[in-house]
């Protein structure tokens, strides 16, 4: 089963492994035409009617496949305004190898054609399918009645026009149906949905036949956190100071680099305020660092347990905590985070020495540990040389923990206890000191905008590619003030 929002991340990390749009289109339009085969014997009347997106651009393929059919393409507007270079050639592709072809620019005018009685023997719905966005507009609208009007049979490719495939309602819902002068939502209904790579959600609501084709997505491009995966992250433009993420670092005391390190690399992750709570004897040397950091400076040069109730008010107003960074292993710090994660219920990640406390805490946070290997076993982990046997491992551990586990590598293993994503960047250099720090700093950030499992697979993938542009600068000698700078363009999904 998949989402929409996740197709497109898949479909935009196979690219970036090198199987681009335009080959899984060949194989979508190959599966649409194997699908009229089982719907109709050669000779067949099909008309393929095509919107000017990429669903529609499937159903352009699929009629070079169906030489044996009397097939017609009936494109719904101008040929110039087919909104995807992919679509566009597959299109000239057709006119030059002279197989018919129809514009439709007034959907009244839509004649599917074939037999006498009006209707064709199919009807190949390839109008819109996940680019969609609210109730059917012109001219896919008028067309969709025309198409549920006649007697052939309607394969929809990958969605029924004006379906939802995550929901399998009319698309817009209720508000876009309101607005909508013509009535009532209008979907095409179609007898059979050919769908690509995996089941959407939404489709076994419907009353058709559905076929999951395969179009040749590798399975790493759902395995391996990739560039699709950044995809949706973006701002929205009508934000305010506070709405991209407040992160609360908490750490410092025997160290004063390390909760610097993840305060910088949060903000450069994309938080829009970032606090650090630190023992006062490296407050100002935390500040030093840098003047777009918040120091609240607490008494001591450690954080301990009569630090809890000043940080869980800090925490109150922040969206995600950052806890661990350069704490230390003193006396205090175990009852500090005790104290802490068992008053807590909002989002925190966990690194370093504070990650010892969470297999015995009883807490409602949701939490994000970021464990190396060795930091694992302490919790009571297991690991693995292979890995998928490690993986796995990982999984069934963030179960029985109940929190979402980024466990270090040279492949990061990321996992909520359901779903599990492996990340491949990054390099030996980043064995350096202080790059966990970042990372951490960088899930904070993302968690305080995505769910617990997202951030950690998205910050991974950030700062191993962060790490590989610094490599590639600095070579070994990289080290992990290198990395925060280059995050915003590690996060380009591209
Ligand atoms: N992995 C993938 O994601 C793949 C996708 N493919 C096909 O590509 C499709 C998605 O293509 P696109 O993203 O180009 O999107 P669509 O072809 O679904 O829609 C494209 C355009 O339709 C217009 N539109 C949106 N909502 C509308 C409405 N309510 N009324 C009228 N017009 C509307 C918009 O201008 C939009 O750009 C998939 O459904 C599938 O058929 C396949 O070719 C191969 C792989
Ligand atoms: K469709």
């Amino acid at each position: 089963m998949i989402t929409t929002d996740r197709m497109a991340a898949v479909d935009a990390n196979a690219a970036a492994l090198g199987v681009p749009r335009k080959q899984l289109m060949e194989s979508s339009g190959n599966a649409v035409a194997r699908e009229v085969r089982a719907a109709a014997d050669p000779g067949a009347a099909v008309a393929l009617v095509c919107g000017r997106g990429n669903n529609g651009g499937d159903a352009l393929v699929a009629a070079r496949f169906l030489k044996a059919y009397d097939a017609t393409v009936h494109l719904l507007g101008r040929p110039e305004t087919i909104r995807t270079d992919i679509a566009r050639e597959n299109w000239a592709a057709l006119e030059r190898a002279e197989i018919p072809t129809e514009t439709v620019t007034d959907s009244a005018d839509l004649d599917l054609g074939g037999t006498s009685d009006g209707s064709p023997d199919v009807v190949v719905d390839a109008m819109l399918g996940s680019g969609v966005s609210g109730g059917l507009r012109e001219p896919e609208r008028t067309a969709a009645e025309a198409i549920n009007a006649s007697d052939a049979t309607v394969v929809a490719v990958d969605v029924p026009s004006g379906v939802d495939a995550d929901t399998g309602h009319p698309t817009g819902g209720p508000d876009s149906v309101a607005v909508d002068a013509g009535g009532d939502a209008v979907a095409v209904n179609a007898d059979r949905v050919v769908t690509f790579h995996d089941e959407k959600p939404g489709l076994s609501a419907l009353d058709a036949t559905v076929t999951v084709a395969d179009i040749g997505i590798p399975a790493a491009a759902e395995r391996y956190v990739g560039p699709g995966d950044l995809l949706g992250l973006d701002r929205d433009p009508d934000s305010h100071k506070g709405d991209n993420g407040e992160v609360l670092v908490v750490g410092g005391g025997p160290y004063a680099g390390a909760p610097t390190l993840s305060a910088l690399a949060a903000l450069r992750a994309g938080a829009d305020l970032v606090r650090v709570a630190c023992p006062g004897s490296v407050a100002s040397e935390v500040q030093g660092f840098s003047p777009n950091l918040i120091v609240r400076p607490l008494p001591g040069d450690r954080v301990g347990p009569s630090h809890a109730e000043r940080i869980a008010s800090l925490a109150a107003g922040s969206d995600v905590v950052v806890l661990g960074p350069g704490l230390g292993d003193g006396d205090g710090t175990e009852a500090f985070v005790r104290e802490f994660l068992t008053g807590y219920a909002g989002h925190a990640v966990v690194d370093a020495d504070a990650l010892g406390v969470v297999p015995e805490v009883d807490t409602d946070a949701d939490l994000i540990c970021t464990p190396h290997q060795g930091e694992l076993v302490g919790m009571g982990g297991a690991t693995a040389a292979d890995p998928d046997e490690r993986a796995e491992l990982v999984r069934e551990f963030a179960a029985d923990l109940g929190h979402a586990l980024l466990v270090k590598g040279a492949v990061d293993v990321v996992s909520d206890g359901d779903d599990v994503r492996l990340n491949r960047t990054g390099n030996p250099g980043m064995t350096v000191g202080g790059t966990g720090d970042v990372l951490a700093g960088t899930v904070g950030a993302l968690a305080a905008v995505t769910d617990p499992f997202r951030a950690a697979a998205v910050g991974a993938y950030a700062v191993g590619r962060a790490g590989d542009a610094a490599a590639d600068a600095n070579g070994t000698g990289l080290v992990a003030t290198d990395l925060p700078d280059r995050l915003p363009e590690a996060m380009r999904n591209e």
